[in-house]
């Protein structure tokens, strides 16, 4: 589904992606794991597009979109929810989702599957998206991504600044969009319980560098925990 290969990317005359492969599968879940400052926001914006690579390609079913605009890239089955999340403070909870339906013909209408998976988000969809928690903030950027259909669903930190125990609710999620959606998943994190509840496999990036692979039943936790401490 999500096929990316030798794929640079360079901030001025620094490289900071360098010569990252990998294949991810319809159905599967797969994890980038790092340190602060090793790759992996500027990846996922190199793949949804807010970045231009200098070299390699990126195909969802095929279609190379490397070359695209971030909307082209949308269109073409990527969804990106970004660290921080990003939603429109004074905008409603249902604002918030619509805007994620831009590249969809029927603009207007919001599937109940979304409010089947967030509630919480049907319960608030007239406050302000400002008014929600750090958690539900997350569940509304995933609601948003979600809505224009996308083949691959592009997630960068989703645990970055939420409780312990909402993060078990957004691994839920996720674990239940894979299956309701039969969508590629692709997550960067660094907090690895929270990987091992949704990724079927997982990467370690270092200095921009994918340097490590394991499926999730091989994952020494020691190993990657090693690479994740400073
Ligand atoms: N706009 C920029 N201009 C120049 N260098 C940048 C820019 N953004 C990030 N970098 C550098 O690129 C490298 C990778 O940063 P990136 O934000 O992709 O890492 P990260 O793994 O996502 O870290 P974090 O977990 O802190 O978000 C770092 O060395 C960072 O200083």
């Amino acid at each position: 589904m999500l096929n990316v290969r030798e794929l640079n990317v360079a901030y001025g005359s620094s490289p900071v992606i360098r010569g990252v492969s990998f294949n991810a599968g319809k159905g599967e879940t797969i994890a980038i794991m790092g340190r602060n400052g090793m790759g992996k926001t500027t990846l996922m914006k190199s793949l949804i597009g807010s970045l231009g690579n200098s070299g390699g390609s990126i195909e969802v079913d095929g279609v190379e979109l490397s070359k695209k605009e971030s909307y082209q890239r949308v269109k073409g089955g990527l969804a990106f929810v970004p660290q921080g999340r990003q939603i429109f403070s004074t905008l409603s909870v249902e604002d918030n989702i619509r805007t994620g339906l831009e590249t969809v013909k029927d603009r207007r209408k919001i599937s109940d599957n979304i409010y089947a998976l967030f509630p919480v988000l049907y319960d608030m969809r007239r406050r302000k998206g400002g008014n929600l928690s750090g958690g539900q903030q997350q569940q509304l950027a995933i609601a948003r991504a979600l809505v224009s259909q996308p083949k691959v669903l592009l997630l960068d930190e989703p645990t970055e600044g939420i409780q312990p125990s909402i993060i078990k609710d957004i691994a839920k999620a996720l674990n239940e969009i894979k299956q309701m959606y039969d969508l590629t998943i692709v997550v960067s994190e660094q907090v690895l319980s929270f990987t091992m509840e949704v990724a079927d496999r997982l990467f370690v990036i270092e200095s921009g560098k994918l340097i490590h692979e394991d499926k999730r039943e091989d994952v020494q936790e020691e190993t990657i925990a090693k690479y994740l401490s400073v």
